[in-house]
């Protein structure tokens, strides 16, 4: 073990920083003190530092300086990094391939198989193949080995505290006590600093248990049913850097329609005697959908039994004209064991559902008011077996046409979307609002909702070529043919504890031409169905 000129020993797992300033958690004052997440780049490396027998978990973080070729690393340890675990749970994961991490945080589900979970400094065999740059250490060690600790130059900012708060200025490059030959160029960091085969059970742990309290703040809310995870594959959680949201968020350039704009039912007749209300008869509400202003534009409802014969010469007479006082497909189930599940009608055809909101005079519980009221049905996102990450299922049966959640997130314009495309590469979460694309809305015009940062949990809902799950488009706007809710509703009877799925290039029943296997953009599917067909449309 060797000794520090600042006392302390120090088994090295990353960079060593011998020659350097000492690590920024030697200075005193500055405890309680974090650093803001928005000022982390990302985590180049870390290593374990012990005090006395304890090991510290210790990462090296590279600022954010726009303006700088060099960026400032310094190096710091959980608690000075506690409001940046989304960056930490970046780089663990870019130490997975070699890591089994198996222990777990029995709040959220996850399954202990490993007791050894302290342990440090296992290299993988297969990664012994990493050499070290000559000036930099990638060799590993546990505390009673101290051969493979190397001097290294890392190239390091001036820190400050402000307000509890740890910033860093790049002045280094600038001054003088550090001369420029001990300034390690980023590239070389990089190169070398990347470790696989270390555990890191202290930043697992936290990165646990902050999704744990993410999760526990959702269902604190009580307004939906819990939603829980499971994990019975490994050790990790969901992405830190994904936020929970109730409903969309609007990106810059989207411009949803004024609240104040809209209408609602019984507004438009407040002198008829048959404008909407709670009850309009028989229990009835907007049901009675000649009248629901509501649903002018909905599906005519053109059986015998509802459409009159002066119905159908005034349509014929006027083809262009009002649909107001025309009998519509009601959406949902009234009443019986399928009360509020979608009818086959719009399980089959897919026609835009609209549902009356919160300016109508038929009250909150009009059975035409139904996705806006949000899941009703216990959720549990959950780890996959079979490499396709995350994905959802219900804790409870669900009846055909059964509604499970919305699909929300970030509302984009389309160039943003192309954008994200091109620079992210990650198609997959996102849904162009494209139903009312047409004469009146070019699709270039159409948003588009981006879900991989926030949204809901129907985010984690897998492709499968023979889903069980599909999407309709719920308008509370009759009005706004650009922004709407994505409903997912069941397409059968699912058994509780099915993973729920749709069909990523299902286009309203129908199915987008199947991309080629070697389009870029293709992933290969693996929902294991009969009629699989090979690809994912992402
Ligand atoms: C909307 S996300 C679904 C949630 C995702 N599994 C996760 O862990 O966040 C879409 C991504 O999930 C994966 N995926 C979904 N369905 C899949 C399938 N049938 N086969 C392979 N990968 C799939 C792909 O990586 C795809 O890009």
């Amino acid at each position: 073990m060797s000794s520090y000129p600042d006392g302390s020993k120090r088994a090295v797992h990353g960079i060593v920083d011998r020659v350097a300033l000492p690590s920024f958690t030697d200075t005193k004052g500055i405890v309680g003190a974090c650093i803001k997440r928005r000022d982390i780049s990302k985590i180049v490396s870390h290593r374990i530092k012990y005090d006395g027998s304890s090991p510290v978990e210790e990462f090296l973080v590279e600022w954010r300086a726009p303006h700088d070729k060099l960026k400032p690393l310094s190096w710091h340890n959980l608690e000075e990094l506690r409001k940046s675990l989304a960056k930490i749970q970046r780089y663990l994961s870019s130490l997975e391939p070699a890591i089994t991490v198996t222990d777990a945080a029995p709040t959220i589900g996850l399954k202990r198989a490993n007791t050894d979970s302290h342990s440090y400094g296992q290299l993988h065999p297969q990664f012994r193949a990493l050499s070290p740059t000559s000036s930099l250490s990638s060799g590993v060690s546990s505390p009673n080995d101290t051969s493979q600790l190397v001097e290294s130059r890392v190239y390091q900012g001036r820190l400050k505290i402000e307000n509890g708060l740890i910033k860093a200025e790049s002045l280094y490059l600038r001054d003088a006590n550090v001369p420029p030959h001990k300034q390690v160029p980023w590239d070389d960091v990089k190169n070398s600093a990347i470790r696989v085969g270390d555990r890191l059970p202290q930043a697992k742990d936290r990165v646990r248990a902050e999704f744990s309290r993410k999760l526990s703040q959702l269902n604190a809310t009580g307004k939906w049913p819990r939603l829980s995870i499971k994990n019975d594959i490994d050790g990790t959680v969901p992405s830190l850097d994904f936020k929970f949201v109730d409903e969309h968020q609007f990106g810059k350039g989207v411009v949803p329609m004024d609240w104040e704009t809209i209408v609602g039912c019984g507004a438009k007749y407040p002198w008829s005697p048959q404008r909407c209300s709670p009850h309009m008869g028989q229990h009835k509400g907007c049901e009675y959908s000649r009248v629901c202003d509501c649903m002018e534009y909905a599906e005519i409802d053109t059986a015998p039994s509802r459409l009159k014969d002066t119905d159908r010469e005034w349509m014929a007479q006027h083809p262009e004209e009002t649909r107001l006082d025309l009998p519509k497909r009601f959406p949902y189930f009234t009443s019986g064991v399928n009360a509020g599940c979608l009818v086959p009608f719009y399980l089959d055809k897919r026609s835009p559902i609209y549902e009356c909101n919160s300016k109508c005079d038929c009250g909150p519980d009009c059975r035409n008011k139904l996705v806006q009221h949000g899941r009703t049905v216990p959720l549990e996102i959950f780890r996959t077996s079979n490499g396709r990450g995350w994905g959802l299922r219900c804790k409870v049966d669900l009846r055909p046409g059964q509604f499970i959640d919305t699909y929300r997130g970030e509302v984009i314009t389309g160039s943003e979307a192309d954008l994200r495309e091109t620079q992210h590469k990650s198609a997959s979460y996102l849904f162009t609002l494209d139903k009312f694309a047409g004469e009146e809305l070019d699709l270039e015009d159409c948003y588009v909702v981006d879900g991989e940062y926030v949204g809901g949990p129907t985010r984690f809902i897998n492709h499968s070529c023979e889903p069980n799950c599909q999407q309709h488009t719920v308008s509370l706007n009759k009005h706004d043919r650009k922004v709407y809710l994505l409903a997912f509703f069941t397409n059968r009877f699912v058994p509780a504890g099915t993973e729920l799925t749709f069909d990523y290039m299902d286009k309203d029943g129908e199915v987008e031409d199947a991309p080629n296997q070697e389009e870029d953009n293709s992933q290969p599917c693996f929902c294991g169905t009969k009629s699989c067909r090979g690809t994912l449309w992402v």
